[in-house]
């Protein structure tokens, strides 16, 4: 397949650079500076840039949530993974929630050979199978309703012990939503039982302490989590006279922790581990054993299913122990450049024709740059789930090293200064054609709740933007501010929002070479063929316009229109 590109019939090209500019979770919101943390800090760069743009018909209100960016309705808010495949790849893919739903539907989830190796094997010698992930209807990494499908699909496998590990959201669902998930597993386990099932919640914690660590931020977390979950030890650190780490049942352990640290709230909840009348762990995981991680979305699944996999030759971010020899499986393959898990329940979505493939092709230098937590969005998920460059002589990637998630509340600038350094110099070395960047403040503070907090990473937004809007013109370049789905423009005063929203996105294009040779598509005209108008998938093609060049026939149509 070659990826090399028409040139425009017109003859236009942008000349200097073009700088795409991810705000992290910047969604538009109510116009009231009591529940919008950006009407509260009152951005003015931004602001003056949206309205000249405005003026210059080069801005667009954009749709980065629901079935726009391949999520299965309207009620489904947007999340970075989806929205970075979407900018990536200019095209609307079954994302994977979606997916895992249709291969329960259909059954073919119980007819691959992974699931009759994995949990048929387990019912067949009557070994215990142990699940884990995060749990709640969030969407972004797990559906309860999967987790369920789960449990049904093993006892009619004949599996007879089930042992479930929980990490508690509060992240992508209220911050202290986890015992209503509690509950609806209890129950849900409670109802097997009557097929003979001995079905338990086993060990919990919350996901930003315990095992979801994303980007090898910071292994302790995984580290946590692989002890509670597979020694069914809770590590001394978080041990003391009042929490002491092992408990009769899941609502006894988060209560506690409620109680002593009302600050940590469900995403940091401490780990636990459950033990049975003996004062033993009821689900330390041993030989034979299987495992499924009932996450579908790889980013945080990434380190746990290595933690699984790997030889010591390889695995060297902690001592594992004694591993127990246990069947594990991934619900998708979570990484599909390098294979990992190695076996998995549902194939993940094929994203191909990626932006980076057509701009590598057709030699268009690129540059990337994120802080740690957001390092894998403007290269993994970009370019369609996989690591790695697609052209190592053309395309530069670098990563600036985040703080702990801990201090993100009271840092809320993060390293958006630093990351601001990295692309000014990139766009300085004059290297590089088209620079990307993600800024994570707005997303990252804004599933801390802290609505002072918030307008503090707006406020450093903006800074970011001016002084990223100064060196852009200096080049005579082109710069695009976006955001991939929303977050931080919906806060309360309480601390009770901390998840993203279905907001729309804002699209500003600021071209310092403008001769006003083309506007965006007029407010209400949607582009051909895509009745529900246009969103982040439209930006490729878009772009792709900007260099020069027709975009392909398989993408979502441009919203350039030439004059
Ligand atoms: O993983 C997370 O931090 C949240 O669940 C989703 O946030 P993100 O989609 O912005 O990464
Ligand atoms: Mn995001
Ligand atoms: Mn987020």
């Amino acid at each position: 397949m070659s990826f090399v590109l028409p040139k425009l019939k017109n003859g236009y090209k942008h000349q200097g650079p073009v700088v795409w500019c991810v705000l992290d979770g910047y969604g538009l919101g109510k116009d009231d500076p009591n529940v919008n943390p950006i009407i509260a800090a009152h951005p003015e760069k931004i602001n003056a840039i949206v309205e000249a743009a405005k003026q210059k018909q080069l801005y667009k209100t954009i749709r980065a949530h629901g079935p726009a960016v391949g999520l299965p309705s309207e009620s489904d808010m947007g999340n970075s993974e989806v929205g970075h495949n979407a900018m990536g790849c200019g095209q609307i893919y079954h994302q994977g929630t979606m997916l895992v739903d249709e291969s329960f539907s259909s059954g073919r989830m119980f007819e691959t050979e992974n699931w009759k190796k994995v949990v048929g094997e387990c019912g067949k010698n009557n070994k215990t199978l142990h699940m884990f992930g995060l749990l709640s209807d969030g969407n972004i990494h797990s559906h309860m309703n999967q987790i369920f499908q789960l449990i049904d699909g093993a006892v009619k496998s004949a599996v007879k012990k089930i042992r479930v590990h929980v990490l508690l959201d509060g992240r992508d669902v209220p911050p202290e939503s986890g015992l209503v998930y509690i509950n609806q597993l209890e129950e849900k386990l409670k109802s097997v039982a009557a097929s003979g099932v001995d079905g338990k919640i086993a060990s919990g914690g919350g996901r930003m302490y315990c095992v979801m660590d994303r980007y090898n931020s910071d292994w302790s977390i995984v580290r946590r989590g692989w002890n509670m979950m597979v020694h069914g030890q809770v590590e001394a650190a978080d041990i003391t006279a009042d929490y002491p780490g092992y408990f009769k049942t899941a609502t006894e352990a988060i209560e506690k922790c409620r109680q002593l640290h009302p600050d940590k709230k469900d995403q940091y909840n401490l780990p636990f581990v459950i033990v049975g009348e003996d004062g033993k762990p009821i689900g330390k995981m041993e030989d034979g054993d299987a495992c499924v991680n009932w996450n579908f979305r790889g980013d945080r699944a990434l380190q746990i299913s290595r933690a699984f996999e790997e030889t010591n030759a390889t695995f060297t971010y902690f001592d594992r122990g004694t591993i127990p020899k246990v069947a594990y499986a991934g619900l998708l393959e979570y990484d599909t450049e390098i294979h990992v898990p190695s076996t998995y329940l549902v194939p993940p979505p094929e994203i191909h024709n990626t932006l980076s493939e057509y701009t590598c092709a057709n030699g268009i230098t690129a540059y990337a740059v994120a802080e740690t937590h957001k390092y894998g969005h403007v290269t993994f998920f970009w370019n369609g789930n996989k690591s790695g460059y697609i052209d190592e002589k053309l395309e530069l990637y670098e990563c600036i090293e985040s703080l702990p998630n801990s201090e993100t509340e009271s840092h809320p600038e993060m390293k958006a200064v630093e990351v601001t350094d990295k692309l000014v110099a990139a766009l300085q070395s004059k290297k590089f054609q088209f620079l990307r960047v993600n800024y994570a403040n707005p997303d990252m503070v804004g599933h801390t709740g802290n609505f002072d907090s918030c307008v503090r990473a707006v406020k450093c937004m903006d800074e970011q933007v001016a002084r990223l809007a100064a060196e852009v013109e200096k080049l005579k370049g082109l710069l695009i501010i976006t955001a991939d789905h929303g977050n931080v423009e919906d806060k309360d005063h309480k601390g009770n929002k901390t998840s993203h929203t279905t907001a729309n996105v804002l699209f500003a294009i600021t071209d310092y070479s403008y001769n006003g040779e083309y506007t965006l598509i007029q407010d209400g005209v949607k582009p051909d063929g895509e009745p529900e108008g246009p969103g982040l998938t439209n930006i490729a093609a878009t772009v792709l316009n900007l260099f020069g060049f027709e975009a392909p026939e398989l993408y979502r149509k441009s919203l350039i229109q030439f004059k």
